[in-house]
């Protein structure tokens, strides 16, 4: 099939890459033009692991195209993914301006039937914003699809390829029959392609990924009550996760839930949910303990430091909002790089991917370092804040060495108690004893 994405970000090109893999023919369209030249050229504009391959596969045996010319891009698309940002706007619920800025774009190009998927998460409705954007604009018959993605950065080209579930919200037949036919390859162990109406479809996303920031945000809650009562809370996981209506998966607490998705999704449900005079009370909840989760370990320093930390010199490893990603939108690290600095703390970070990012952004209040252990010269203290492999083993003794002080905060549990206190390391982490 001929395709057309139209955005070329971590669900754009994600996306067309992998219908490109199973032999469609696609073109991928930005506004960006830096980052067209840069995909022209073979070269990746983010880090996404096992994309690489993919990507220059696909580019070579000419399977996929990158342009800034969405008349060129969409001229022969069967269908077009619409993949585009809906960040919160100024009253926090998503901002549809781009996907339905692009809806009119297209409208006013397309001279046959062209079924029209929206792949950004978008709250409920939306789907009929798209089609009278269509219906104002051409007279050309088109259909028009919600298919929201449930990717997880990090491991997204596994999650694409492998699918625990299609989600596709349409009334048409001639829509779903295409739509059927292009993620067959992708379900063939089984896994199901769920049909629905296109609002069901869109409240799905959002009640998925409000779901999972609210149980984690429970397990935080546990963690925090497991510092007060003298229970470890990695304990408390492994026996309520062995429950199979629990699951063990996404019962890992620490720093609160970062990222592009969660912080936003759970906000607009919350908001749009008021606009049908519903109180969705719960996720009020959820943001309001993520907000002060995200703080748990400045607090914790205070405390320790009996609120005063100006001059004292922090190593940070850890930027990016998880592991292996370079994004860092939402990201815990940044929340407590603006308080430690704010009350005066130096901070040095390492970061394997995220650096570059956040020097963008914050790249005049804190250092960075070449590798983990440079971070930790003359250190007063080591704060974790993302979970990668690389920290979970590290060179205690060369640590040592390089620190002033044997002193570890540890947003993510990366060690182990029994270990910390052999090796003589003061060690905070989350839901878990203090080791002195
Ligand atoms: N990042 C994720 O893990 C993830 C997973 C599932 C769903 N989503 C949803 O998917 C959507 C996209 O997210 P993302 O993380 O890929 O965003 P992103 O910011 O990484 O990428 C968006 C891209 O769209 C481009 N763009 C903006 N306006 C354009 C236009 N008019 N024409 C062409 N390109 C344009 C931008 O330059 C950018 O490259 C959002 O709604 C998000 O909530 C994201
Ligand atoms: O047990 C856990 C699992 C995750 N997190 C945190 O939760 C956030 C989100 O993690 P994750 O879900 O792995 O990353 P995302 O790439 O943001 O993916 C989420 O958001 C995407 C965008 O909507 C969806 O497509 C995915 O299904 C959904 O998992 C991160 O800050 C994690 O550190 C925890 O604190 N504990």
């Amino acid at each position: 099939m001929n395709i057309a994405v139209i955005g070329t970000g971590y669900v754009g090109l994600v996306t067309g890459t992998c219908l490109a893999e199973t032999g469609n023919n696609v073109t991928c369209v930005d506004i960006v033009e830096e980052k067209v030249n840069k995909m022209k050229n073979g070269e990746l504009p983010i880090y996404e692991p096992g994309l690489d391959i993919l990507f220059h596969r696909n580019i070579e045996q000419g399977r996929i195209k990158f342009t800034t010319d969405l008349a060129e891009a969409i001229k022969d698309a069967v269908i077009i993914f619409l993949a585009l940002p809906t960040p919160p706007g100024g009253d926090g619920k998503a901002d549809l301006s781009y996907v339905l800025g692009a809806a009119k774009d297209i409208a006013n190009l397309i001279t046959d039937y062209k079924v029209i998927v929206t792949k950004s998460t978008v709250p409920v409705g939306t789907a009929d914003k798209v089609r009278a954007a269509f219906e104002e604009n051409t007279l050309v018959e088109v259909d028009v699809v919600s298919n929201p993605e449930f990717l997880r950065e990090g491991v997204a080209v596994d999650d694409f390829m492998k699918p625990d579930r299609v989600v596709v919200g349409t009334r048409s037949d001639r829509a779903k029959k295409l739509m059927e036919e292009l993620y067959a390859p992708y379900v063939r162990s089984g896994n199901p392609v769920i049909f629905m109406d296109e609002r069901s479809s869109e409240l799905t996303k959002y009640a998925a990924n409000s779901f999972l920031a609210t149980k984690i945000t429970f397990m935080n809650e546990v963690a925090n009550l497991c510092e007060l009562v003298g229970a470890d809370v990695d304990m408390v996981r492994r026996g309520v996760g062995a429950d199979d209506r629990i699951g063990k998966r996404f019962l890992f607490p620490g720093i609160g839930y970062g990222g592009s998705c969660f912080p936003k999704d759970v906000q607009a449900l919350a908001l749009s949910s008021k606009e049908y005079d519903y109180d969705f009370k719960i996720l009020d909840a959820v943001m309001e303990v993520n907000q002060s989760q995200k703080l748990k370990i400045v607090e914790k320093m205070m405390k320790y430091y009996n609120n005063d930390v100006k001059g004292k010199k922090f190593a940070l490893w850890g930027l990016a909002f998880k592991p292996e990603t370079d994004d860092i939108r939402e990201a815990p690290a940044l929340y407590i790089i603006d308080e430690l600095t704010k009350a005066g703390a130096e901070i040095v970070a390492y970061d394997p991917e995220g650096m570059e990012n956040v020097r963008k952004m914050k790249g005049d209040i804190l250092a960075f370092a070449d590798n983990a252990y440079e971070a930790l010269e003359g250190a007063d203290a080591l704060i974790i804040a993302t979970e990668w492999q690389a920290f979970r083993n590290p060179d205690f003794k060369q640590m040592e060495e390089k620190m002033a002080s044997k002193v570890i905060f540890d947003g993510r549990n990366l060690y182990d108690l029994h270990k910390m206190i052999d090796l003589g390391y003061y060690y905070n982490s989350i839901g878990r004893a203090t080791v002195n």
